[in-house]
């Protein structure tokens, strides 16, 4: 059953990773009993140069569920520090890159699998994914997508008939296999494999990669390497406020899971804080809260500081150090920036910010029943411009559980927000009301709305309801 028409078949692939032939294995896809596609994401064709009536369902199984090949498939070697522990025995066990293409944006895309077989790494695991884990990465990638975090996104998911056995769901469960739609899978763990075979040859040949496809606008630049690594930590900084702002916890912040280009990618055991908690942990193993809410930007550091051992080996490690100082004032202003948006504001001075951020954290670390994301899109449902007329009105009608002891609180925010607003032109308004909307979607993906929805697919089949909760993120 061949298909020469099928849009995924005839795009351009460049040999990018592939032609560099020391940082992957060949292998081969798995074979699967069943092929039904549960997910396909539209959104991303036309950055393909695709219409999506252009390609069928049968187009996306025939590319990623049956894996009919136009590249060869690389599992890409790696190591990594997982909870701090140095592990050389890593690399994809269960996925592959299937394709590397250019986008009508001219930046270079990578068909990434996970859940498509047994590779050289997996160890003795089984090489797939659950129905489960694939959904609950669809739904972080899109989420983290809509509030404005750099994130990978799932191009597909394909539920593949086998039954699973795993620790942390009810088994047998669903398998399935995904094709992710992400910048790039050079992990920083890429780099560190490097060092401990000792090739500074291959991460002099890796860096120029890196600078030549992700960071074109610095490669041939005097001190190029320099003004990498330095953007690197700025753009991990970035990455991480914005995980902050969304109030979301990625659980596994190991270095096999950091991308070089700065992208937030793999969704295991992530979860949405459910109020502002900064000791709250989402994965179940992570005992000491390594991974905790408010351990994440000093995990990012740790993260970036560690690269620089392999990294070393190609440029003076002093200087990167000093560019890693850096790290918290990027973290910072990027911070502000996405939660004066959530605030429903573009800009305000420094100390405005201050405030502004203050109150608001002091208020949802102070009252507990009061959701973190909830908080924003209660914000942008009751937002009005009477606010601006009288600090009373702020909130009139909220429905949150406040004691008396917690109402101060409150009252400070109120305070706060009301002056910001009598500042403010009255013609101001309604780019504040937008500016709500567009930061603060309001569907919330806290765990127990994701076990519903998996309930909804477990029980009675029915894939409804979990399309409508993301096409309800365009709201
Ligand atoms: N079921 C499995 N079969 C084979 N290898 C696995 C399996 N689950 C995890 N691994 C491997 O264990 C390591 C850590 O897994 P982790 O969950 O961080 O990555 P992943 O989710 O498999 O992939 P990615 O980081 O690309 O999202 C990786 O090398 C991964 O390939
Ligand atoms: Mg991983």
């Amino acid at each position: 059953m061949s298909h020469p028409s099928n849009p995924f078949l005839n795009l351009n692939y460049e040999p990018a990773i592939e032609s560099l032939a020391d940082y992957h294995d060949v292998v081969t896809a798995a074979e699967y009993p069943l092929h039904k596609l549960r997910w396909r994401n539209d959104d991303i064709l036309p950055t393909l140069g695709l219409e999506p009536s252009q390609v069928s369902d049968d187009d996306f199984i025939e590319a990623f569920g049956h894996f009919r090949a136009v590249r060869p498939f690389l599992a890409l070697r790696y190591h990594g520090y997982q909870f701090g522990e140095y592990n050389p025995q890593l690399g994809d066990g269960r996925g592959f890159i299937y394709g590397q293409v250019r986008g009508i944006d001219n930046e270079l895309y990578d068909f990434g699998t996970k859940g498509s077989g047994r590779t050289p790494y997996s160890r003795t695991a089984d090489g797939r994914l659950t129905l489960k884990g694939g959904v609950r990465e669809i739904i972080a990638s899109e989420a983290l997508h809509r509030m404005g975090v750099k994130t990978s996104r799932c191009l597909s998911l394909v539920e593949t008939g086998e039954d699973l056995w795993r620790g942390d769901e009810p088994s047998p469960t669903r398998s399935s296999v995904m094709v992710r739609f992400s910048r790039s899978h050079i992990r920083f763990g890429t780099f560190e494999r490097l060092r401990w075979i000792r090739r500074d040859d291959l991460a002099r040949k890796l860096l120029d990669h890196v600078l030549q496809v992700y960071y074109p606008h610095i490669w041939g630049k005097e001190n190029q390497d320099s003004i990498f690594y330095l953007e690197l930590v700025e753009r991990v900084a970035k990455l991480c406020a914005q995980w902050m702002a969304a109030g979301f916890c990625h659980a596994v912040l190991n270095t096999d899971n950091m991308s070089i280009t700065g992208e937030s990618f793999d969704y295991g055991p992530f979860a949405f804080i459910p109020n502002y908690d900064p000791r709250f942990t989402a994965a179940y193993f992570d005992h000491a809260g390594r991974y905790s809410y408010a351990n994440q930007p000093a995990a990012c550091y740790w993260n970036l500081e560690k690269l620089q051992d392999p990294l070393s080996m190609v440029m003076d490690k002093d200087d990167m150090q000093a560019s890693l100082l850096k790290f918290k004032d990027f973290y910072r202003v990027a911070y502000c920036e996405m939660m004066l948006k959530r605030l429903g504001f573009a800009t305000l001075s420094e100390p405005e910010t201050e405030d502004l951020i203050g109150a608001a954290l002091e208020l949802l670390s102070g009252v507990q029943a009061i959701g973190y994301n909830q908080f924003f899109v209660n914000l942008r449902q009751s937002f009005q411009p009477n606010w601006r007329e009288d600090v009373g009105n702020i909130f009139a009608d909220h429905d949150w559980e406040i004691t008396d002891e917690q109402l101060p609180l409150l009252e400070k925010w109120r305070e706060v927000y009301h002056q910001l607003l009598i500042r403010q032109p009255i013609a101001e308004l309604t780019n504040i009301a937008q500016q709500l909307q567009y930061s603060n979607p309001t569907i919330i993906f806290l765990r127990p709305k994701i076990e519903e929805l998996w309930e909804r697919i477990t029980v009675n089949d029915d894939w409804q309801p979990l399309y409508d909760a993301i096409a309800k993120l365009k709201e």
